[in-house]
C-alpha cells in the first residue's frame, strides 16, 4: 500500500479548531463509512492503545466507550487480554460493531521500576493478538518516549497514528510535513489527526476501526455492564491513582479490595453509589507512603478516584479509603485467592 495514499483520517472541520481542507492540503481523506451499516452482520474485535504517558490515552479511551464502561473482569481475567472497555455500535438489525479495548500495562502506569523488567514482554504480550493498534502522539510531536513506544510495535498488525491534541496546535500548516515525516517512521495504515475532547473526532475514529475489525459474531451482550463489573472497575480506578501518586516506591504488591459497592436511592442525584475500599500494603512504611504528610496524598487519592469513577459511572459517587498493612500477602495463596485474584 502507498503510504501516502493511507493517510486518511481528518478531525472534523468545525472540531479540534476549526481547520479546514485547504489547511492539509496533500491529506487526502477517507471516504466516510457509516459505523454499523445496517446489514445485520457483526464485527468484534481487539483494539489496543498504547502511548507515551500523557499523550491522552486514557481520554481517548473514555470517549470511545463512552459512558457505558464495561469492565468484565471474570471473563477478561481468563483470556490473555485484559479488556478495559467495550463499545458496542448496532445497526437496529441485530448488527453492529463490538470495538473490545485492552489494557497495555507498561504504558497505563507511571511505575516505571517494578515493570521495567517485564515491560517489553507484558506489552508485547498485550498488543500480540489484537486486530488493530492506536499508537497515540501529541500531533506534531515525536519525542525519544513515543520512539520507545513505537519500537515495540510489530509490524504485523494494522496500526492507526493518532496524532492527538490536535487542538493545541496553532500552525497547522506543520502538520502535513510532520505526517510525511510520521510515514517514515512505520508502516501506519493510516493517519488520524484528532483531538479526543472532540466528539466528531472521536465518532470518526470509531468509523476508521471498523473496517479493522474481523467480521464474527459479538462476544459480549450489547450492554455489559453489571455491578460486578462496576465494582472491579472502582478498584482498579483506585489503584491506577494509587500508583500514580506514589511514583515508583511503592511496591506492586500492593493492592485494592473493595470492601463495599452499594447503589443508593438519592433524589438530588440519578445515581448515588457509596463505595468503601481498602489499599493494602505489606509494611507499615509504605502504609506512611501512601496516607502522605498529614494525610494529604490518601485524600489525593481518593478524590482523583471519585472523580474519575463519577464520570466513568455516570453517578455521585461517594468514596470512603482505608489503609492496611498485611504483611507478605502476596506470598500467601489462600489470602490472594480471598482477594479476588485467581
Ligand atoms: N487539549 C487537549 N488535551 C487533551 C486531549 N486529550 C487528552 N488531553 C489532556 O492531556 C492530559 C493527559 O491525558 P490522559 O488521558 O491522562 O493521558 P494518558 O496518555 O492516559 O496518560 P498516562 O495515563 O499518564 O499514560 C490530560 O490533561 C487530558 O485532559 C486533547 O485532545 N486535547
Amino acid at each position: 500500500m502507498n503510504a501516502t495514499d493511507s493517510i486518511a483520517g481528518r478531525a472534523d472541520p468545525e472540531g479540534a479548531g476549526g481547520q479546514n481542507d485547504q489547511e492539509f492540503p496533500d491529506v487526502p481523506q477517507t471516504v466516510d463509512v457509516g459505523v454499523a451499516a445496517g446489514d445485520g452482520a457483526q464485527r468484534c474485535g481487539l483494539i489496543a492503545i498504547v502511548g507515551k504517558p500523557n499523550v491522552g490515552k486514557s481520554t481517548l479511551l473514555n470517549a470511545l466507550v463512552g459512558q457505558k464502561i464495561s469492565i468484565t473482569s471474570r471473563k477478561a481475567q481468563t483470556t490473555r487480554h485484559r479488556i478495559t472497555g467495550i463499545r458496542t455500535l448496532t445497526d437496529g438489525q441485530g448488527g453492529g460493531t463490538q470495538f473490545v479495548f485492552v489494557d497495555t500495562p507498561g504504558f497505563q502506569t507511571k511505575h516505571s521500576a517494578a515493570l521495567n523488567k517485564s515491560l517489553n514482554k507484558t506489552v508485547m504480550g498485550a498488543i500480540d493478538g489484537v486486530d488493530l493498534v492506536l499508537f497515540v502522539v501529541e500531533a506534531g510531536s515525536f519525542t525519544l518516549a513515543d520512539a520507545k513506544v513505537l519500537s515495540l510495535l510489530k509490524p504485523g498488525t494494522p496500526t492507526l497514528l493518532i496524532a492527538n491534541k490536535l487542538d493545541t496546535v496553532h500552525r497547522r500548516a506543520e502538520i502535513a510535513p510532520w505526517l510525511r515525516d510520521m510515514q517514515e517512521r512505520h508502516p501506519f495504515a493510516e493517519f488520524v489527526p484528532m483531538s479526543a475532547k472532540n466528539p466528531k473526532d472521536v465518532q470518526r475514529l470509531l468509523q476508521i476501526c471498523e473496517q479493522y475489525l474481523p467480521v464474527q459474531p459479538w462476544w459480549y451482550s450489547e450492554d455489559e455492564l453489571t455491578d460486578r463489573s462496576e465494582k472491579f472497575l472502582a478498584s482498579e480506578v483506585v489503584r491506577e491513582k494509587l500508583f500514580r501518586l506514589t511514583g515508583d516506591e511503592l511496591p506492586y504488591t500492593s493492592t485494592v479490595i473493595i470492601e463495599k459497592f452499594e447503589e443508593e436511592k438519592s433524589k438530588q442525584h440519578n445515581r448515588m453509589v457509596r463505595i468503601a475500599a481498602t489499599i493494602v500494603v505489606e509494611r507499615d512504611g509504605h502504609k506512611a507512603m501512601v496516607i502522605g504528610d498529614k494525610g494529604e496524598r490518601l485524600k489525593r487519592i481518593g478524590t482523583e478516584a471519585r472523580q474519575e469513577l463519577e464520570k466513568l459511572m455516570d453517578a455521585k459517587v461517594f468514596l470512603e479509603l482505608w489503609v492496611k498493612v498485611r504483611s507478605g500477602w502476596a506470598d500467601d495463596e489462600a489470602r490472594v485467592r480471598s482477594f479476588g485474584y485467581e
